[in-house]
């Protein structure tokens, strides 16, 4: 803005029924209310092609930092979080992490790792439906009605390598996930090819490829206040993971809307 107002500012004893400086401030005043009322840019989006028709769209700065930390202290205060037992490797074990989970009425229920949350009501909580409308306004002609929400509370708490590819989603399911709190790494690889899986176990399968050729890979450290979109064939091809780091002290929130197909 300074230096439009720098061009446009009107030289001194031009024709005039006010002092040249008077006028030159007036035109300044009026600039910068016109820049006042500009709209205000959208936040910077980096896109990464995964190939074959998946997608990645990250948003570092999806929510401003001091609005994040109100949203951050909201969540860790009323959600009800809980920690479930699921079924892993054939095993009960704890899961690593803090969950809750949101879903319009009347939807398929989620089942994930031998474990069905319970569908808590976007009605008792006002935050997610503030939240939700963000998402929505970032990202138009998208829908979610369903949302899993995640506490991390230490370095030790992690998700590890899946694909958010229950049936209930559909083949391309698009899932935007939100951070606040703790930086933490995401990661992403790709599904080994099926016709290297068809022969073996996918962990058979995926060592073999790791000889041939390195398994391709992807990372972002994802930032309080950032919006992490997955699109296309993302779920079906790839999976994803948030590792443990012993670095992080403080806790993290995620929180990853869905679609439920209905
Ligand atoms: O915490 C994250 O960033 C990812 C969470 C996730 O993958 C999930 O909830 O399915
Ligand atoms: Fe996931």
């Amino acid at each position: 803005m300074a230096s439009r107002l720098r061009l446009v500012g009107r030289t001194p004893g031009a024709v005039g029924e006010l002092a040249p400086s008077v006028s030159v401030k007036a035109e300044a005043r009026e600039l910068e209310g016109e820049a006042n009322r500009a709209e205000p840019q959208p936040p910077r989006r980096e896109v990464t092609d995964l190939g074959g028709g998946s997608k990645v769209v990250y948003i570092p700065r999806f929510v401003a930092r001091e609005k994040a930390w109100e949203w951050f202290d909201c969540l860790d205060k009323t959600i009800p979080w809980k920690r479930p037992e699921i079924r892993v490797f054939g095993r009960t074990a704890v899961q690593h992490r803090d969950v809750c989970y949101i879903a319009d009425e009347g939807l398929t229920d989620l089942k994930y790792s031998g474990h069905q949350p319970h569908a808590h009501s976007w009605d008792e909580f006002p935050i997610l439906k503030d939240i939700l409308k963000a998402v929505h306004e970032a990202l138009p002609g998208s829908y979610f009605n369903s949302l899993l929400l995640n506490r991390y509370k230490t370095g030790s708490d992690y998700v590890s390598w899946h694909a958010d590819d229950e049936p209930l989603y559909g083949p391309t399911p698009e899932i935007a996930s939100v951070t606040f709190g703790c930086e933490r790494e995401f990661l992403l690889r790709k599904k080994p090819t099926k016709s290297h899986a068809a022969s073996g176990s996918e962990e058979a399968a995926r060592k073999r490829l790791k000889v041939t050729a390195p398994q391709q890979r992807h990372s972002f450290l994802l930032k309080h206040g950032s919006l992490l979109v997955m699109r296309g064939y993302t779920q079906r091809d790839w999976q994803h993971s948030v590792p443990k780091r012993a670095k992080a002290s403080s806790p993290r929130i995620n929180l990853t809307f869905r679609h439920v197909l209905t």
